[in-house]
């Protein structure tokens, strides 16, 4: 398993100095900051001897540039017993983990996996959550449960830190989950099924096979029958006499 922290529009340089430290504490270096502030002698400073780490980071202006390659993505939020977060775990029942919980799921999986951190002052968006097949949060207390960006961060990485990956079965990439939600599309629509409900049946999909966390192998097993699935339907309708 690869990892790429992602820090979507850090307010405070001395928050991604810090993140910066704390990736190579425990082993990783690929840093992308998306919209980030000026990052000067502060930042640097907290970097600490993960300076080389903070110098290497890509800066990117949309979140989409941050996700080129990804297999996973992962969300994190402090914020989860609020009113919007119960709706993403009870409508789209996207799992929302604790870190030792991530970890084991992540156990022998090869890909590449984005963690993204929200802003200090709003988190993610409810849309970038969306857009994400995982959350996390880590367990704190009620009264308090925010943490600070980079002691997030922290806690995040050294169980992430931990992860074993002698075994690894390779994630499937996000392009081939792309082709399965086209074609699972287009194969609706041929199949004349009710235009209002292949957006929903679409989405699902995308919910279920995020929480999946799909093998290659089985991403290219599905995508090879939706599309004899496909090539019958068309193939039945050259064949139809005309009327
Ligand atoms: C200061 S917090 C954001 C505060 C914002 N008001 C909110 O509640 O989302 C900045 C970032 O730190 C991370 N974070 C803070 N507390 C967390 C927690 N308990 N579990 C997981 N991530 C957390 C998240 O990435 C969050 O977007």
């Amino acid at each position: 398993m690869k990892l790429r922290v992602v820090l979507v529009e850090p307010r405070y340089e001395g928050n991604v100095g810090a993140v910066a430290r704390s990736m190579k504490n425990f082993g990783f270096n690929d840093l992308v900051l998306v919209r980030p502030c000026d990052i000067g002698s502060f930042g640097m400073a907290m970097a600490a001897h993960a300076k080389d780490i903070l110098q290497s980071a890509k800066s990117v202006d949309r979140l989409e540039d941050a996700l080129e390659g990804v297999n996973l993505i992962v969300g994190t939020t402090g914020k989860r017993l609020s009113r919007d977060h119960h709706h993403l775990r009870l409508h789209l029942r996207v799992p929302f983990l604790t870190p030792s919980e991530l970890a084991e799921r992540l156990r022998d999986k090869d890909g590449t996996v984005a963690l993204l951190l929200g802003r200090e002052d709003w988190g993610l968006t409810n849309d970038e959550l969306m857009a994400c097949d995982v959350l996390v949060s880590i367990p704190t207390s009620d009264e308090y449960p925010v943490m600070n960006l980079s002691h997030a961060a922290t806690v995040l990485l050294y169980e992430l830190g931990q992860v074993d990956s002698t075994l690894e079965i390779r994630l499937a990439g996000r392009d081939m989950l792309e082709r399965i939600y086209e074609s699972t599309d287009h194969l609706l629509r041929i199949i004349n099924y009710p235009e209002h409900k292949i957006r929903y049946v679409v989405l699902m999909l995308r919910r279920i096979f995020g929480r999946a966390e799909l093998t290659e192998r089985e991403a290219n097993t599905l995508l090879g029958v939706i599309k004899k699935a496909i090539w019958k339907v068309e193939g039945e309708e050259d064949q139809a006499p005309s009327e």
